[in-house]
């Protein structure tokens, strides 16, 4: 250390994939942190890792710490911890043994866990008079973590001022002028220029809430490129790598994002073991930690429409069920395979591009929608372009596209009028306009295939749905009163007024109730 004797800036305590990169990133920028983890294999690792990353004549920024007492005690007060553990009881376990150790009332409690958002409202209240708990959602993963990851904090207000210096100077940062990431993954060199892609969000909850819709959009994300793959390869016949090359040349354009990015690396990697594509060996059962049902679950709860990212949780639960699609794919027919000719094939591969782009808006539609009615619901005052700004570097979901969404929401509070869905954006609404055919004819061209595009297509679906002035919920209403005597509203008639046809009655007359 520096200087031995001196109190450190901050804790962190949980030093898995993410607590041990947060503190390399925090020390690079230049404060001193206190480390813990119940292991102490992990805390020598990060101890080892900072000796390795700062040079020799540089003092080392890292103390390691046996027990939370020994944190306490080597913190300045008002004291900042971090708590970055496993969502759920591993929380409240840390918390308790910070009581123990004596954590104080004005101390600060940071949970960068992927808690459930109101386990955080209920935990702000339950620790109220002992400490001041605050939390800040993170999304980024390893290396977002360890070079700047995007931030999502929310909770007592005073408890973002004491952070704020810390949180501006670990987040990823954007250029102002064009939107973009500003990189550099050096240890030791953190960027300092640009916007920071961190904003106070909200009240306690709100932070882990815009958090979770932002997984739920990860999850349709990766479930339409994923869906992509499919049609392509098994669509097409095309290679893993061919498959990888259309995916980098797309990632030039519109659909660039980390996700594409990504996708397009994961497929031309080769697998060490047999030389074949990695993707290849790599079996078909996706995991999932809750985030992205939890964000469905709230959007069932809510009534809002987020039918996308509900399918992309499904897409994952079917992937699991391995042993019944064996037994069914023995069993159930399906579609002759489409002969294509080159020319048919290169225009399918630009529809399919085409689609994507358009089911992304309808996910992002979806999500940025759903943040507002539960915002409305709480009485959160979110705002959505610095939402958007946030998300432009440092997440998973980073994309240029964020940066249309940034601009779409400034220029609707410019014009002093709330966006409620981002397909009335014009920036969207013209190009869903123009794009539209395309998404169908590659819609049409998986269900011809029989290729499963759960998201692609309902995507399509919310989009034809949101087009439509009218829907058969009149006929849906006329069942219910059928058989239930729900009532319904007539449109000749005004809004509230309660009607029932006496259904079973030979004469059917009317009933204004
Ligand atoms: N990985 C990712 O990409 C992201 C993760 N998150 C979230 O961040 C949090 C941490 O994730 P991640 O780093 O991946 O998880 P890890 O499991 O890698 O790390 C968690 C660490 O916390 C330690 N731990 C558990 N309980 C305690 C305790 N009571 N006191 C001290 N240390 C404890 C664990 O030790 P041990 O292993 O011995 O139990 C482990 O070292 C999770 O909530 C996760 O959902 C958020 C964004 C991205
Ligand atoms: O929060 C994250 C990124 O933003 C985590 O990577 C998250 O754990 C991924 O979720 P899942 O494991 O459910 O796919």
């Amino acid at each position: 250390m520096q200087n031995h004797s001196d109190l450190l800036d901050i804790g962190v305590i949980g030093l898995g994939v993410m607590g041990k990169n947060l503190a390399l990133n925090i020390a690079d920028n230049r404060y001193r942190v206190a480390a813990f983890d119940l292991d102490s294999t992990k805390r020598d690792a990060l101890l080892e890792q900072e000796q390795k990353e700062r040079p020799a004549l540089q003092a080392q920024r890292i103390l390691g710490c046996s027990n939370l007492s020994e944190m306490l005690s080597s913190l300045a007060k008002p004291r900042v911890l971090v708590l970055s553990v496993p969502a759920g009881a591993p929380v409240d376990g840390v918390c308790n043994a910070l009581l123990e150790a004596g954590i104080e009332q004005d101390d600060i409690v940071v949970d960068t866990g992927n808690s459930l958002w109101t386990d955080t409202v209920a935990r702000e209240a339950q620790y109220q008079d002992k400490f001041i708990f605050f939390s800040c959602a993170i999304s980024g993963g390893e290396m977002g973590a360890r070079f700047g990851p995007s931030l999502m904090p929310s909770g007592d207000i005073k408890a973002w001022d004491r952070i704020k210096p810390i949180w501006e100077a670990i987040a990823a940062k954007v250029d102002p002028k064009t939107g973009l990431p500003i990189e550099r993954q050096e240890p030791g060199n953190p960027v300092t220029e640009g916007e920071p892609c961190t904003t106070y969000i909200g009240p306690a909850g709100a932070g882990h809430y815009v958090k979770m819709v932002h997984n739920g959009i990860e999850y349709a994300d990766m479930q339409l490129i994923c869906e992509a793959y499919q049609l392509l390869s098994d669509g097409l016949g095309l290679s893993a790598a061919e498959v990888g090359k259309i995916f980098a040349r797309w990632n030039q354009g519109s659909l660039n994002s980390y996700l594409m990015e990504i996708s397009a690396d994961v497929l031309s990697q080769a697998d060490p073991l047999t030389g074949k594509p990695l993707v290849e060996m790599i079996l078909d059962k996706a995991g999932q930690k809750g985030t992205g049902l939890w964000t469905a679950v709230s959007s069932l709860q809510i009534g809002c429409p987020a039918p996308t990212i509900a399918e992309a949780v499904y897409a994952r639960a079917v992937s699991t069920q391995k042993h019944q699609r064996q037994q069914l794919s023995l069993l159930l027919a399906g579609p002759e395979a489409l002969t294509l000719s080159d020319d048919e094939r290169a225009a399918f591969i630009d529809e399919l591009e085409n689609a994507l782009y358009c089911a992304k808006i309808a996910c992002y539609a979806q999500g940025f929608q759903l943040m507002a009615m539960n915002a409305q619901e709480r009485g959160w005052r979110l705002d959505f372009a610095e939402i958007a700004k946030i998300w432009r570097a440092g997440c998973i979901i980073r994309a240029t596209f964020l940066q249309s969404i940034t601009q779409a929401y400034q220029q609707a509070q410019r014009a002093g009028e709330s966006l409620d869905n981002l397909l009335m954006a014009e920036t969207f609404s013209l190009a869903l306009s123009a794009k539209q055919q395309d998404w169908r004819r590659a819609v049409a061209r998986a269900i011809m295939s029989g290729v499963p595009v759960p998201c692609i297509g309902s995507a399509l679906a919310y989009y034809d749905s949101y087009r439509s002035e009218t829907l058969p919920a009149n006929l849906l209403q006329g069942q219910r009163d059928f058989f239930g005597a729900h009532t319904f509203e007539r449109i000749d008639m005004p809004a509230g007024e309660k009607y029932h046809l006496n259904w079973s009655h030979s004469e059917r007359t009317l009933e204004k109730l």
